[in-house]
């Protein structure tokens, strides 16, 4: 049996300038993964280079057990993509979208396309380019739940919503993977989304690898430290990661283990973002 609906083996690319370095990540069935970094880390190249639309020039992807590449046309029929932006024409309606995008999927449902538009109160006559972004965003999750996909591969697909269509998507994903034998990895810059839905995140910082795996685990892990400027020893120092100089003192990231020696700093939670953005500016872990 299959357990992972993909699998990421020392995938590289070479740009210039830019390299993502030897990633490797898997996502078990029935999960929601988070793809996180700053910006330029690599989230959409990796997105691309698993859906084929960028060639690697080393590793392995595997989506259900299959090779991506060797069977690209049978994984397509499984996937659905949602990005950032919308890649169907501007002047088709949503009537022409389905009649269009149904013919590329074997297990095109007409009556779950039907209910998803009713559900998320779609114009079937507005052209693609006339509707919200959120109404966009929603048309292509319809296409994706229309073709029974069981990995949705989503780039930045909340960036830009409503807090009250982002809760909307975000609840759609959860009921989405409810039966255990469908997945999501997700790339955002909102981590709060992730920290509700999430079970798995991984992390990429300048093409390389810093984190992939438990949420509870990373968020278990570390601390942020807070002091005054004068606790700031020189062996405090070196066990923080992105310290940063604040109007108090000092704060940064500490690993949970070595946290509680430091009886004079404040120590509290770290959130997704505190972690991203400290190990963004202090390199590894
Ligand atoms: N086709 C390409 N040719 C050359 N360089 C590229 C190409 N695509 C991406 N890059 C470079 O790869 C790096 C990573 O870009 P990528 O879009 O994967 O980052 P990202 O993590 O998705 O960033 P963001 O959060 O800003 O969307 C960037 O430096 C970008 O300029």
């Amino acid at each position: 049996m299959i357990d992972n609906a993909l699998e990421l083996k020392g995938i590289s690319k070479d740009f210039p300038g830019f390299k993502l370095n030897n990633i490797s990540f898997s996502l078990p069935k029935g999960y929601i993964m988070g793809l996180v970094g700053p910006n330029g880390a690599g989230k959409t190249t990796t997105i691309q280079l698993i859906l084929n639309m960028l060639e690697k020039d080393a590793g392995e992807i595997l989506v259900f057990g299959k090779d991506n590449v060797e069977s690209e046309n049978a994984i397509k029929q499984d996937i659905g993509v949602v990005f950032d932006s919308i890649f169907y024409v501007d002047s088709w309606t949503i009537k022409d979208t389905e009649k269009a995008v149904s013919l590329f999927y074997e297990d095109w449902k007409h009556d779950v396309f039907n209910e998803m538009i009713k559900r998320f109160d779609l114009p079937q006559n507005k052209k693609i380019g006339e509707l919200s972004r959120g109404m966009q965003m929603k048309l292509m999750l319809a296409c994706a739940f229309s073709h029974n996909a069981k990995l949705l591969i989503l780039d930045e697909p909340t960036s830009g919503l409503d807090p009250a269509i982002r809760d909307e998507f975000l609840e759609i994903l959860q009921e989405y993977i409810k039966d255990g034998e469908r997945s999501v990895l997700f790339s955002t810059h909102i981590t709060t989304d992730l920290e509700r839905v999430a079970d798995y995140i991984t992390f990429i910082n300048r093409g390389e690898l810093v984190y992939t795996g438990s949420i509870d685990e990373l968020l278990g892990s570390y601390r942020l430290i807070k002091g005054r400027a004068r606790d700031l020893t020189a062996e405090l120092k070196k066990s923080i990661v992105g310290l940063r100089k604040t109007d108090m003192g000092f704060e940064g990231l500490m690993e949970a283990k070595k946290a509680t020696q430091f009886k004079n700093c404040v120590i509290d939670g770290a959130t997704i973002d505190d972690i991203v953005i400290c190990m963004s500016k202090g390199g590894t872990r």
